[in-house]
């Protein structure tokens, strides 16, 4: 029995050595063109409401994969009646992000956008401490003298669809720059502001309404629209309202209202996913500190 295992083994490595023989260097370009396309669908995908459907379809692949497991034969039979439908409607539903893939492999600068970019110029552009504390610092003093803003971060998922409806301002996040921009009777007041990594990169945009029935009465179009992209996309969005100065944050479809600065910081920051970044600078000050300490009363 044990020999014959053995066999078994032994005839598999023959075979895979016989298959690495033949193996020439086209098959490596080929496996190296495959691996690329695959992590190119995948770094898209991550960037798009498909993400979000892929989930969904490995989830149905998986219980397709238990009913045939165990051979439940009327739902494989019903499984494969739908397949064929179910690749059209899954096309049809994903024709904007499709064309939007299809434009960008048109486009020049299309490897950074899935991630072959220079890691520093990344590091240099990314959602910071002060961007936190610039935005929550507009949002307090528009929240004080009742100037309506409408300001969505982008998280994982992209925004660009919805920057299109907008004008270009791409600049520094700053809190200046923010109440410039909603402030009444200006060319860039109406609309959403969209900020990515520490920049606000369009103004005017946009976003689609939700259409919650649950959403209070006395909120409008800019709160319908806030809750809005937060269905639709992963992002983050922060509103002031206009009539109140209220401070609101949809998230997830979500709508938390009355913030006041420190609460609004601090959900930016959860959000944001920061929490573990701080803390972690908060050790290493600690820890440099501890050690400063140590050194003097050594000195002493
Ligand atoms: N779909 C949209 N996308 C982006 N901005 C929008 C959209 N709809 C409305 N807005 C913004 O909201 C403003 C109108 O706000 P409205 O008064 O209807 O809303 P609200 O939720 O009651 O807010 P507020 O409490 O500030 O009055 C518009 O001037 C525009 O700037």
């Amino acid at each position: 029995m044990q020999w014959q295992w053995l066999k078994q083994a032994d005839d598999y490595l023959n075979s895979i050595k016989t298959y690495a023989n033949t193996v020439d260097l086209l098959d490596v370009a080929e496996m190296l063109i495959i691996a690329f396309l695959v992590y190119y669908i995948l770094a898209w995908m991550k960037t798009t409401r498909s993400w979000r459907m892929l989930k969904g379809l490995i989830v149905i692949f998986l219980f397709l994969a238990i009913v045939y497991i165990m051979e439940m034969t009327t739902i494989i039979r019903l499984a494969q009646n739908v397949l064929g439908f179910a690749v059209t409607a899954l096309i049809v539903v994903l024709q904007p992000e499709l064309r939007q893939a299809l434009e960008q492999l048109g486009q020049k600068n299309f490897l950074p956008s899935i991630g072959f970019s220079d890691s520093s110029a990344k590091k240099e552009d990314a959602f910071s401490e002060r961007t936190v504390n610039e935005i929550t610092k507009a949002c307090a003093e528009m929240g004080k003298v009742k100037t309506g803003a409408l300001i969505v971060i982008e998280r994982v998922e992209s925004l660009k669809d919805y920057e299109r409806t907008g004008i270009e301002v791409d600049a520094i996040v700053s809190s200046q720059l923010l109440i410039n921009i909603f402030e009444h009777n200006t060319p860039l007041h109406d609309g959403a502001v969209i900020v990515r990594g520490n920049r606000i990169t369009y103004a005017t945009c946009y976003l689609p309404l939700s259409d919650n029935l649950g959403l209070s009465k006395d909120l409008g179009t800019r709160h319908r629209a806030g809750v809005g992209i937060s269905e639709a996309t992963d992002s983050l969005t922060l509103i002031v309202s206009e009539e109140t100065g209220g401070i609101s944050v949809a998230h997830e479809g979500k709508l938390e209202r009355h913030l006041n600065a420190e609460e609004l910081k601090s959900k930016i920051r959860q959000i944001m996913k920061m929490d573990g970044e701080e803390d972690a600078k908060g050790r290493h000050r600690r820890k440099g500190k501890g050690k400063a300490k140590g050194e003097e009363q050594a000195a002493e």
